[in-house]
């Protein structure tokens, strides 16, 4: 296999620290959850929206992470912090609100999302939805959620294979998604769409999906804690030619396991 879990002596450790972060953090966001806000737009355009919220939480994740490890590097999505995961060292990816349009609507699908990344790679995960209490985990061990320990579907049939596009938020990418949607609609079961990329990557490791796809790349704190519990819950993360995925990899299949050669057969633009 080459989508095993890294193994890192100190992933738990920082799991204890990344859990209490995103729960500060959620709960800041959850104070102003369905109060008016004022919606700010993008350099993506009018679908990549901010709040005050999504930097008032990831300040507090910052400080938070910051007292426990102020040596490690934290890249956010907001403002001026580092985007790009380093490839040596211990790094935190936080998306204080993943699923802004939602928060901002009042729906209740946000997460408030932290990876810790050793050497390039996710090691430890904490995506926290406050707004429906569910808090999903993964260290060196099983991923949980509320505690209880997950794991991926079995659906292997292609035709049966719930299959959420995560991507297209930004207008450059309307055309891909487009064409990946065409693609479920005609080589798999049916289209999820949550408008939240850590939700439905929760969701293949909980077995409530069976896929996530992305043919162009993503963000590292849209991606990295969800990869990391779909992979300790039995599933696999590749990226779109069904190589290893990591932070900066073209596309992202992640998926149960049970058909991903075929949905990398599907998505992957090279014949
Ligand atoms: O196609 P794009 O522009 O990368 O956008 C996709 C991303 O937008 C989101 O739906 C919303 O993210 P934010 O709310 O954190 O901005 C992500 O979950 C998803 O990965
Ligand atoms: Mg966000």
């Amino acid at each position: 296999m080459t989508d095993e879990p890294i193994p890192s002596a100190d992933a738990d450790d920082r799991l204890a620290a990344a859990v209490a972060a995103a729960e500060r953090g959620g709960a800041v966001a959850l104070d102003s959850f369905r109060s008016a806000l004022d919606v700010e737009t993008k350099a993506d355009g009018p679908m990549d929206a901010v709040t005050a919220v999504d930097r008032a939480v990831q300040e507090r994740i910052f400080e938070s992470v910051g007292d426990a490890y102020p040596d490690d590097a934290v890249v956010g999505e907001e403002g001026d912090a580092l985007k790009t995961v380093p490839d040596t060292g211990a790094a935190w990816v936080v998306d204080p609100i993943d699923g802004t349009v939602n928060y901002a609507k009042g729906n209740r699908v946000w997460m408030t999302s932290i990876a810790v990344c050793r050497d390039g790679e996710p090691v430890a995960a904490a995506n926290y939805a406050p707004a429906t209490d569910d808090l999903y985990v993964a260290g060196s061990g099983d991923a949980r959620r509320n505690g209880d320990p997950v794991t991926v579907g079995d659906t292997a049939d292609p035709n049966a294979l719930l299959v959420n596009p995560v991507f297209g938020v930004s207008a450059s990418h309307r055309r891909e998604l487009s064409k990946a949607v065409d693609t479920v609609c005609i080589e798999f079961g049916d289209v999820r769409r949550f408008g939240c990329a850590q939700a439905a990557l929760s969701g293949v490791a909980t077995g409530e999906l069976d896929a996530v796809a992305s043919t162009v790349e993503l963000n590292a704190w849209d991606t990295a804690a969800g990869v990391h519990l779909i992979r300790r819950a039995g599933g696999r993360a590749t990226d779109v030619h069904g190589d290893r995925w990591r932070p900066g990899s073209t596309g992202l299949i992640a998926s149960n396991g049970e058909a991903h050669d075929a949905l990398v057969d599907a998505f992957d633009p090279v014949e």
